[in-house]
């Protein structure tokens, strides 16, 4: 299988390509060599999972995606072309739920929503505040939470609003980084049944950072491996689980991801543990 294959529930088309990729960052005690000629190919309408130990760069590989940060080495190619600088522009076509969220908290809950269109200056303000209104309820808050402050919120509604203003302007890429994190087992799965229904909804493809083993049984139509500073493996999580790396045994296979196999055993979701069409282990190409 190689890095054109059709794998997940992707459709073929190739929405993100990395080629070659090198991230090195320089400080006083010298180099430090994130990733060295990685390559991963992401498809439309997959949900790809990054895991990988801590300091693997699976945060960093996502701000390359958006264009946060740029690469020592190689290719990283969105949509078509080099991922543009973070403007309101390319919030059309990528959007990102940070970690913890990164509301403006001098502003409303609308405000946060609306600001990526209100840099546009291209539309006029009932037009700005009457679609952040659209993807606040998308998100499943109700229009009197509108006026609240970041401050007000629990930590699943500042995951909302937060998702809420990624999809302000309609990117067809969403990136989430650890998009679980810090909430309690049931918020965490109502967060998951959202992304789930979003991802569905919207036909978006989804590309996250998570170390729950829940959340990635639970949205992954395709899992990549970071370790030995590559993508070592990317495919379904059958495919993942039985490739050979200590990493992988251990994260897998050790004491926590017990529970998330036995749930597998007991039927996951069938695009997660089967595969579809195309789908596999792609440990050649993908590194
Ligand atoms: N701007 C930067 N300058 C210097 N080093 C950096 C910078 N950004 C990241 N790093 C380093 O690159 C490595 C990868 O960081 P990254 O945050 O991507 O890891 P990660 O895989 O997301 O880790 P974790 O799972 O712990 O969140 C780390 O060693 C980090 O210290």
């Amino acid at each position: 299988m190689n890095g054109n294959s059709n794998c997940g529930s992707g459709t073929g088309e190739t929405v993100v390509e990395i080629r070659n990729l090198w991230t090195v960052f320089k400080s006083p005690e010298g180099e430090q060599v994130v990733h060295r000629d990685l390559d991963l190919s992401i498809y439309r309408g997959e949900v790809l999972s990054l895991v990988g130990g801590s300091g693997t760069g699976k945060t960093v590989l996502l701000r390359q995606i958006l264009g946060l940060e740029h690469p020592a080495k190689g290719q990283v190619k969105v949509l078509g072309h080099p991922p543009g600088r973070m403007t309101a522009t390319s919030a059309a076509e990528v959007g990102m739920l940070f970690q913890h969220g990164a509301l403006f908290s001098a502003f409303s809950v609308l405000d946060n929503i609306a600001f990526p269109l209100r840099e546009l200056k291209l539309l006029p303000e009932d037009l700005i505040r009457d679609a952040a209104l659209v993807k606040l309820q998308m998100v499943g808050l109700e229009p009197r939470q509108a006026t609240k402050s970041p401050a007000d919120l629990s930590g699943g509604m500042i995951k909302r609003v937060a998702l809420a203003r990624a999809l302000i302007m309609d990117p067809p890429l969403l990136l989430l980084d650890e998009p679980t994190a810090g909430l309690d087992p049931e918020a965490a799965d109502d967060f998951c049944d959202l992304l789930r229904s979003l991802h569905r909804e919207l036909g978006l493809t989804v590309v996250m950072v998570t170390h729950d083993l829940d959340t990635l049984f639970d949205l992954s139509t395709r899992i990549a491996v970071l370790a030995d500073q590559r993508v070592i493996v990317a495919g379904t999580a059958r495919d993942v689980i039985a490739y050979p790396h200590p990493f992988i045994h251990e994260y897998f296979l050790g004491g926590r991801g017990q529970r998330a196999m036995e749930a597998l055993h007991e039927g996951a979701p069938s695009a997660l543990v089967a595969g579809r069409p195309g789908a596999g282990a792609v440990p050649s190409t993908e590194r």
